[in-house]
């Protein structure tokens, strides 16, 4: 890291130690600094030395505690603030310059009112503190158009984090040169520290602000330092305004995971999986398959994005370089992968229950040990009331220690989507797999996809609402024009157009009991087996009102221990339940107004007709 500044002229200094001729991020970065008033700069350069002396900090600080070295090497436990656990959706504000294109799912604040608020809550923001410099790049930087961004923050954790997010530092800022286009990204966590006052573990302020200004590509965040909240590379740039740049280029920015599905036969399929927050990207995209002969390879856990190649196919990138992963539910048998990618250490894991020995822990993990420090710092015992880990409690750790990596994630071309999943999480009605007729079906699933609220948002648990393409906190301009854009993509394609064909799923269907009538995790493989079949031809399918799902026996259940009669409650297609559906459904099309595309008014008027 090298240090621009004295803590006296922190925004006026001489530039002598600034490590780049940028002139729009020098001027952007004492502008800043004038408004926020911090200390000192740093600029941040990625090195092994800066993370060693932010995280030394961070534990001196009681950010961090540092885990015991020979479990979890150069690995740390965090805790947040109560208050300051997960995404905050109602203080989430797309602030375009005309309403229309916020839409109903997002709030809105006219920009010029919402930069003039929060100019107020920046002022003096960063007294007392340190303003990091982070200059990160999304997705490959020797792509043919890096996606640069500069991440001005006052939280050395986020620092930590976004090194293990994204490709950061010296490197990034070198590939800039002298006039490389960047997102501005600003984040505080909101607590100056006035001379001789004490700081907290984990600073952050009741008043929260995550505001886009998606005409000037610009992020202002300010309040939390929550992940989702603060690391701006991921939800903010990577979705809200990437979807925005996607819609204005004719590109796709997805909540998807990315993964290459090899059949013993050594065909390779490479799937993308949009399903909402805490509902499996992650396990699926690291899946161990119970199926013999199959492997599954990571490209991405979270987010893609899609650009049609010159062949007429979807190609994907994944533009992060971590996995933040939801820890409670994680263990050996579920996501083996992921606990051996965590075992290789480098980790920062937030709101977990630390072991006595210096280890993490969290629901899920096996039985617990008799006790725990939890995610409040309290003492733990099985007997204690609520859970030891939050859970929405994350784990952070490089995507490259992942055993299952694809060597196709280094490719700044990505790789060519065949199959892309939309899934949810409900309890009923949603069968385990169906099949899109076409483009225009498939965008209709996507567009109609409900799911339960889960942790991974502030506010209730276990809702059911819709979550068009598991994007609804994340689409940047009016959900209507998204749904518009996605069926002009087949227009892109060209003439050699060769889509990707599209699958519904839903591994959380429950019995009259609530018992989960479909095993899940490593057993999704039998489904995935079935969707590379239908990609192939081989695989038979049944028309169903819904769409075309697997008969009887077109699963391959062998080996499996779950009861059949489960299996085939797990795939039912119940035309009560479905049209117990279609009224939420007009609903949700009727709050687009005259933006909704005809053709989605008509798969559901066709839909409605087939379940008469
Ligand atoms: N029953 C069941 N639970 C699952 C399955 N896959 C994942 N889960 C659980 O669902 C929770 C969320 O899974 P993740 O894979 O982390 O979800 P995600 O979509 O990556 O979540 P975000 O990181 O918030 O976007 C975890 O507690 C998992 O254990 C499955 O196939 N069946
Ligand atoms: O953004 C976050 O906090 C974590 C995440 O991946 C999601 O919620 O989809
Ligand atoms: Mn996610």
């Amino acid at each position: 890291m090298s240090i621009s500044t004295t803590p006296t002229d922190a925004a006026d200094r001489v530039p002598e130690h600034e490590p780049t001729a940028h002139r729009g991020l020098l001027a952007w970065v004492r502008e800043i600094a004038r408004l926020t008033t911090p200390d000192r700069i740093v600029w941040c350069d990625g090195s092994e030395a800066e993370w060693h002396e932010l995280t030394d900090g961070l534990v001196a600080a009681g950010t961090l505690v540092r885990l015991d070295p020979a479990k979890r090497p150069n690995s740390f436990w965090a805790r947040t603030d109560p208050t300051d656990v997960a995404r905050v959706e109602e203080r989430t504000f797309i602030c375009s310059a005309d309403p229309a294109d916020a839409g109903p799912t997002n709030n809105w604040v006219e920009p010029a009112e919402m930069k003039l608020t929060m100019t107020e809550l920046y002022r003096g923001c960063m007294t007392g503190r340190t303003m990091y410099v982070v200059p990160f790049c999304m997705g490959p930087v020797d792509a043919r158009a890096p996606m640069f961004g500069v991440e001005l923050t006052d939280s050395p954790y986020v620092v930590a984090s976004m090194r293990i997010m994204t490709r950061m530092g010296a490197s990034v800022l070198a590939a800039m040169g002298d006039d490389a286009p960047f997102v501005r990204a600003l984040h505080s966590v909101g607590a100056p520290l006035e001379p001789g006052a004490a700081d907290v573990a984990w600073p952050c302020n009741d008043t929260k602000f995550i505001s886009h200004f998606p005409e000037t590509r610009e992020i202002w965040s300010y309040g939390s330092g929550y992940g989702g909240n603060s690391l701006l590379g991921k939800k903010c740039y990577a979705l809200r305004i990437a979807s925005v740049m996607g819609r204005d280029e004719g590109w796709l920015a997805e909540h998807m995971l990315i993964m290459k599905l090899t059949s013993p036969q050594g065909v390779v399929r490479y799937v993308a999986g949009a399903f909402p927050s805490a509902c499996g990207k992650t396990n699926l995209a690291m899946l161990e398959p119970t199926l013999p002969g199959w492997t599954v390879e990571t490209v991405g856990d979270d987010i893609a994005w899609m650009r049609f190649g010159d062949d007429g196919r979807l190609w994907a990138v994944n533009p992060e370089y971590g996995l933040f992963g939801v820890a409670p539910g994680t263990d050996h048998r579920t996501n083996p992968n992921a606990m051996k990618t965590l075992a290789k250490g480098n980790s920062i894991f937030t709101n977990v229950a630390r072991t006595d020995d210096g280890d993490v822990w969290w629901e899920g993990m096996g039985e617990p040990p008799a006790h725990l420090t939890d995610w409040h710092g309290d003492d733990w015992t099985p007997d204690s009331d609520g859970p030891s880990s939050h859970p929405n409690s994350r784990f952070c750790t490089p995507i490259t220690q992942a055993p299952t990596l694809a060597a196709e994630y280094h490719d700044p071309r990505g790789v060519p989507i065949d199959a892309i999943l939309f899934g949810g999480r409900r309890r009923t009605t949603v069968p385990l797999v169906s099949e899109a007729r076409d483009w225009v079906h498939g965008v209709f699933l996507g567009a109609t996809l409900s799911s339960e609220t889960t942790a991974a948002a502030t506010g209730k648990v276990g809702v059911v609402r819709r979550d068009p393409m598991a994007m609804l906190p994340f689409i940047g301009y009016h959900a209507g024009d998204y749904f518009a854009h996605w069926i002009d993509m087949e227009k892109r394609a060209g003439d050699a157009a060769k889509l990707p064909k599209v699958f519904y799923v839903n591994w959380f269907r429950r019995g009259d009991d609530g018992r989960f009538l479909w095993p899940g995790f490593g057993e999704n493989s039998r489904v995935l087996a079935w969707i590379a079949g239908r990609l192939d031809g081989t695989a038979p399918a049944v028309e169903t009102p819904v769409g075309m799902v697997p008969p009887p026996g077109a699963l391959d259940l062998s080996g499996l221990d779950t009861d059949p009669a489960d299996v085939e409650l797990a795939l039912r297609v119940d035309a009560d339940e479905w049209r117990a559906e279609l009224p939420g459904i007009a609903e949700w099309f009727a709050t687009m107004g005259d933006k909704l595309p005809a053709v989605l008014a008509t798969e559901l008027d066709a839909l409605r007709a087939r379940l008469a």
